[in-house]
């Protein structure tokens, strides 16, 4: 028994131990603010001011830069003083007039919101955190007990899938392929580190390519190489190709365009085990003229908590939660990859760790 025990029985560690507990726990129920905050200052182009002012900005200059009502000075200062307590801006001091200031400068993760940069990833955050990425999580109790196989967003929006649900809202496909387009500038970096899978192949197919992010760099890298982007007619059906780069609409469960080789860039994790074997069988079946030279190029994420830090295995996590929520969808461990693709016929398979948080597996007949 603890004898430091004070008058209502419990002892000064085990006080200790409850308020540490707490603060855990409301941290986590307020997580979702600094995302929000985050939100705001993209959508106010916080970033892209002080990036154009070429210096740290006082609050003051950017609130009327920003052209903010004087009532929410504050509230802007407040803004960024989470953000960069949460490492998105770094504080100096500046005069303003005969006045100390506090002054932000951007910092790398903010640098990631300036608009006119090719790394800017806002349309992530503005997708991420629309209303039609978040709404579904109300319902997160009605889906775990109901008696039927659906997704969150299913049952939140009365059985709508999350891709019908953007093939009836242009804006928000619209919304959606410009978070993967700015996503897969990512890609242009990783290639420099990666030209080697992409050399030799005479053809690919870029299933599920979107608007055509990855292939119009990978097109511009290799202009000799046949790239095909293949996609949802609702998201290809307008698209315009230029000489070896064409876009096709189709259904990938359906069958997938022939050629050298296919890429999946995150594909496989929108769909569960048996979705995502359709899709690895029939990318076999679209390889199959190539024989062994053929080979499937997936760009995913790869849970690894052996060798990744605490914030990446949160970052795997959380897309798995939100992978499941939209699509019964999933983020796959290394063990999970080789069953799926040795269940889907492939012989071997290699992972390499690219762009920062997901990986290129190259899988081979
Ligand atoms: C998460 S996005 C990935 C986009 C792109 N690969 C990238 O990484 O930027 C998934 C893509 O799969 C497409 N898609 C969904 N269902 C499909 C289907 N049945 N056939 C072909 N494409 C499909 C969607 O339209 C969307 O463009
Ligand atoms: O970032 C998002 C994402 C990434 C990859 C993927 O296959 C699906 C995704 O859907 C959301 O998790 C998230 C997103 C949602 C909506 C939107 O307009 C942009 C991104």
């Amino acid at each position: 028994m603890d004898l430091s025990a004070n008058s209502n029985g419990t002892s000064s560690s085990e006080e200790s131990e409850l308020y540490h507990a707490q603060i855990h726990l409301y941290k986590h129920v307020y997580n979702w603010v600094s995302s929000m905050a985050l939100k705001a200052v993209m959508e106010l182009g916080v970033a892209d001011v002080i990036h154009n002012h070429g210096k740290p900005l006082t609050i003051s200059h950017l609130a009327s830069e920003l052209k903010l009502h004087p009532s929410k000075v504050g509230a802007l200062h407040r803004f960024l003083r989470l953000l960069t307590h949460n490492g998105f801006f770094a504080k100096t001091k500046l005069l303003e007039g005969q006045e100390e200031e506090d002054a932000y400068a951007l910092t790398p993760p903010s640098k990631l919101l300036i608009k006119s940069k090719p790394t800017n990833l806002s349309p992530i955050v503005k997708g991420s955190l629309h209303w039609s990425s978040l709404n579904m999580w109300h319902s997160s109790e009605k889906w775990f007990t109901e008696d039927k196989e659906q997704t969150m967003h299913e049952t939140s929006s009365g059985g709508q899938s999350f891709w019908d649900f953007l093939n009836n809202n242009p804006d928000c496909i619209a919304m959606f392929q410009e978070a993967m387009a700015a996503d897969s500038y990512m890609f242009k970096i990783a290639l420099k580190e990666c030209r080697h899978v992409f050399e030799n192949l005479g053809s690919i197919v870029d299933v599920g390519g979107g608007t055509g992010g990855v292939s119009k760099l990978i097109h511009q890298e290799f202009p000799q190489l046949k790239c095909t982007v293949f996609d949802q007619p609702e998201v290809v059906g307008n698209l315009k190709g230029d000489g070896n780069l064409n876009f096709v609409g189709g259904d990938m469960f359906k069958s997938i365009p022939s050629a050298d080789a296919v890429l999946l860039k995150w594909i496989l994790h929108d769909w569960n085990d048996e979705q995502a074997l359709k899709i690895l069988k029939n990318s076999k079946e679209a390889i199959s003229e190539r024989g062994k030279e053929g080979k499937v190029i997936i760009i995913d994420i790869s849970i690894d908590e052996t060798s990744d830090d605490k914030e990446l295995i949160e970052l795997k996590l959380d897309y798995d939660l939100v992978m499941l929520a939209m699509f019964n969808g999933k983020e796959r461990e290394k063990k999970e990859w080789d069953k799926l693709i040795h269940e889907a016929g492939y012989s071997r398979y290699t992972i390499t760790p690219i762009c920062g948080f997901k990986s290129l597996i190259e899988v081979y007949p």
